[in-house]
């Protein structure tokens, strides 16, 4: 049997990247799918239609390949891997029903860029911690990648990092179509801070948009944003990782200027005068970079690393200062 035959993969989540990736893995032949969304009407609507109706609604989605559940431990009975794909904040909720015993055996893939929120664990550690699982059994799907640009099609990059190669490589390998090409890479941790904090930068990009900086200024801060992502990762995690690599620097690039980034977005607002309120309210997506913020913030009092981008979004999201007075402050910092 090749190691591609009768794969079952559960997907847990419903929004845009859920679609994406499960649009990416109907591309294989003897995948089966095993999705479980939170809404009703969209499980109906899908069983139905055959497309999501909340999110990406073009996507077709092979009723051959994938089977819907109302239960997490319906879709994960059987799977060979889990893949994460709800925003960090609802991972607990999400998976409330599951425990060690539904997850034993089976590999843990977090699509998820952000962090248990009040704990302020990366997602891979809290799976381990929760469920007893083997670091070495998780592994993270990074970018660079929009799933807006998945869903049509254009030529994609995916970076799968575990904390050995070889278990990326298998799973990078279901992530690879005539449009994406999954790469492996052996830096779980290093991959998954930089994923996270990207989202930072990327509201400060949106930020300082909305405020009517342009691209010269936008150029230095996603320079001095790098470093600020690779001193952390370094702190955390310290050893030789080519920070220019995509799965660093082409995460943050995609983040910061594409025009699907919703943490730009939420950042963009913010900058043009809305609260943090009716900034979420008015935007039907999640910026994981909200909530990163705070955890980032919260971890960074322990390790006292200068991250002078992170502190100005958290003073303005948090602490409700002018976002033109500590873009005065932070712009004099860089260089
Ligand atoms: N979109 C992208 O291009 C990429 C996203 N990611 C990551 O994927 C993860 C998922 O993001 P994405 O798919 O974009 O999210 P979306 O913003 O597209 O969708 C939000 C999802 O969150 C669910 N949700 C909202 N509120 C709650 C709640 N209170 N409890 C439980 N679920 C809730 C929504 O369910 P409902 O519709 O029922 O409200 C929906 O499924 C994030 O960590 C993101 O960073 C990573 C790479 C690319
Ligand atoms: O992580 C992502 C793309 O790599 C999605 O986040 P944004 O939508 O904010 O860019």
């Amino acid at each position: 049997m090749s190691f591609l035959n009768n794969i079952k993969i559960a997907v847990i989540g419903g929004g845009s990247w859920a679609t994406a990736l499960i649009k990416i893995l109907c591309e294989q032949n003897n995948v089966q799918i095993r999705w479980w969304l939170r809404n009703q009407r969209d499980i109906e609507h899908i069983r139905k239609f055959h497309h999501n109706p909340s999110y990406l609604s073009d996507v077709v989605l092979s009723p051959k390949k994938i089977k819907v559940f109302e239960k997490t431990t319906e879709a994960v009975r059987g799977a060979d891997y889990v893949i994460l794909a709800v925003p960090a904040a609802f991972v607990q909720e999400a998976l409330r029903d599951l425990s060690g015993k539904h997850l034993q055996g089976k590999r843990i893939v977090s699509a998820i860029k952000g962090m248990v929120p009040d704990q302020n664990m990366l997602i891979t550690d809290w799976i381990s911690k929760e469920f007893g699982i083997d670091l070495h059994e998780t592994c993270v799907i990074a970018g660079p990648c929009h799933a807006e640009e998945v869903a049509l099609e254009k030529q994609s990059y995916l970076s799968i990092a575990s904390t050995e190669c070889p278990s990326a490589e298998d799973f990078a390998k279901l992530m690879t179509c005539r449009y994406v090409t999954a790469n492996p890479l052996d830096d779980l941790y290093g991959v998954e801070y930089a994923a996270v904090m990207k989202n930072i930068i990327a509201l400060a990009c949106g930020i300082t948009h909305g405020l009517g900086y342009g691209d010269n200024f936008q150029a230095v801060l996603v320079s001095n944003a790098m470093q600020e992502i690779g001193n952390f990762v370094t702190a955390l995690d310290p050893r030789e990782r080519n920070m220019s690599s995509s799965a660093y620097l082409g995460d943050l690039l995609v983040t910061a200027y594409s025009q699907f980034s919703r943490n730009r977005l939420f950042g963009n607002m913010i900058g043009r005068g809305y609260s943090v309120k009716a900034a979420q309210l008015e935007m039907k997506m999640i910026a994981e970079g909200y909530y990163a913020t705070k955890s980032i913030t919260e971890m960074n009092k322990i390790h006292h690393v200068s991250l002078p981008i992170t502190n100005a979004v958290y003073r303005i999201l948090y602490e409700e200062q002018a976002p033109g007075m500590v873009m005065d402050e932070l712009k004099k910092l860089l260089k």
